[in-house]
């Protein structure tokens, strides 16, 4: 089943314009310039029930505006959302009650109040019964582990601790989709993994739709069932990522140490994945590896030569790299 469906959506910004110069600034401020940025450009996606999607792009991409787009926090300036059945920027009751998000820039807990007390404030908005948030916020919490944490104010608790309270408020209702834009945002490797996991567990359990936005490659490789990435406010990638981890396995780096990697680099040049003065890296199909190393052999003496698998970060951050410079 469709849980979201975009067909193609803009969203298109004003922003104030300022020239560097003082003169032009104290003029700006009696008659304003604006200059218009496209930050979603035409994108169409569907995205299914139980899929967990991986938003990749670079800084300014769109992913955050797509984000804001289905979950009604903004409106598109041309195409249409539908996420559930609502248009989620009329932001009907029904529809907010089945929908979580976690900004990861953005805190939904009251720095003065305990997360317990910022729950208790969730369960009203979300008008849950006694029983049905007893029974949700026990079962977040002894997946997360944080029992011991949750009656002590917000502003004393580390970073970690408060994106697993970050994401009982966003789940406390049972939500159907999940927004998370970075939600790991600054966590170390040990609470970054935790949050993997309780996804994982919790996607299983409830098959809800996850949308995740990430610059940590591992988030998006370890959790993602598709992988879309943004360039510049375009949809330039959309696919499963049983698609990446074919292309890992097709192809290989073949790292050389040479004399001189001049002389080989030009012949190579559509295989060449990294070049210094001493080392070559081609990518290289992993059925023709012998054939690429005879040809280096002609060409330049080889010291020495490895093997290094392809993993879906090295492929998903050449897709990135490749929209990034268009
Ligand atoms: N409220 C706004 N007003 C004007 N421009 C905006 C606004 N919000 C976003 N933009 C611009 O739209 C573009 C896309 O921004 P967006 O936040 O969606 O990117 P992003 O991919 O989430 O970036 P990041 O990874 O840095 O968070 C950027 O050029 C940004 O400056």
């Amino acid at each position: 089943m469709d849980n979201i469906q975009l067909k193609s959506i803009s969203k298109k910004y004003k922003r104030n314009v300022v020239s560097g110069n003082s003169l032009e600034y104290i003029k700006s401020l009696f008659k304003r310039k604006y200059e218009t940025v496209t930050a979603v450009s035409k994108v169409s996606l569907t995205i299914h029930s139980g899929e967990i999607i991986g938003l990749l792009g670079e800084n300014g991409a769109g992913k955050s505006t797509l984000i804001k787009l289905m979950n009604g926090t903004i409106k598109p300036t041309n195409g249409s959302v539908n996420v559930l059945g609502y248009n989620p920027f009329l932001k009907d009751k029904q529809f907010l009650s089945q929908i979580g998000v976690v900004m990861g820039q953005k805190s939904q807990l009251w720095w003065d109040l305990s997360p317990r007390e910022t729950f208790i404030l969730y369960k009203s908005i979300y008008n849950l019964s006694d029983v049905d948030f007893n029974n949700s916020l026990n079962r977040l919490l002894k997946t997360l582990k944080i029992n011991n944490i949750i009656d002590s104010p917000t502003r004393n608790l580390s970073l970690g601790e408060r994106m697993k309270c970050e994401l009982i408020c966003a789940l406390i209702h049972h939500p159907k989709i999940l927004f998370l834009d970075e939600p790991t945002i600054g966590l170390d490797f040990i609470a970054q993994n935790d949050i993997h996991r309780f996804l994982l567990q919790y996607k299983q359990k409830h098959d809800t739709t996850i949308i995740l936005t990430s610059h940590y490659m591992n988030d998006i490789s370890y959790l993602a069932d598709r992988v879309v990435i943004m360039s510049h406010g375009n949809k330039i990638y959309d696919n499963p990522i049983d698609d990446l981890e074919k292309i890992t396995k097709e192809n290989i780096y073949l790292n050389f140490e040479l004399n001189n990697v001049k002389a080989v680099v030009k012949d190579f040049n559509k295989n060449v994945y990294s070049s210094s003065n001493h080392r070559l890296s081609l990518k290289v199909p992993t059925n023709e590896v012998n054939k690429y190393i005879q040809l280096v052999g002609k060409l330049n003496n080889i010291h020495s030569y490895a093997l290094k698998e392809l993993t879906i970060q090295d492929i998903l951050e050449e897709i990135y790299v490749s929209g990034v410079k268009k």
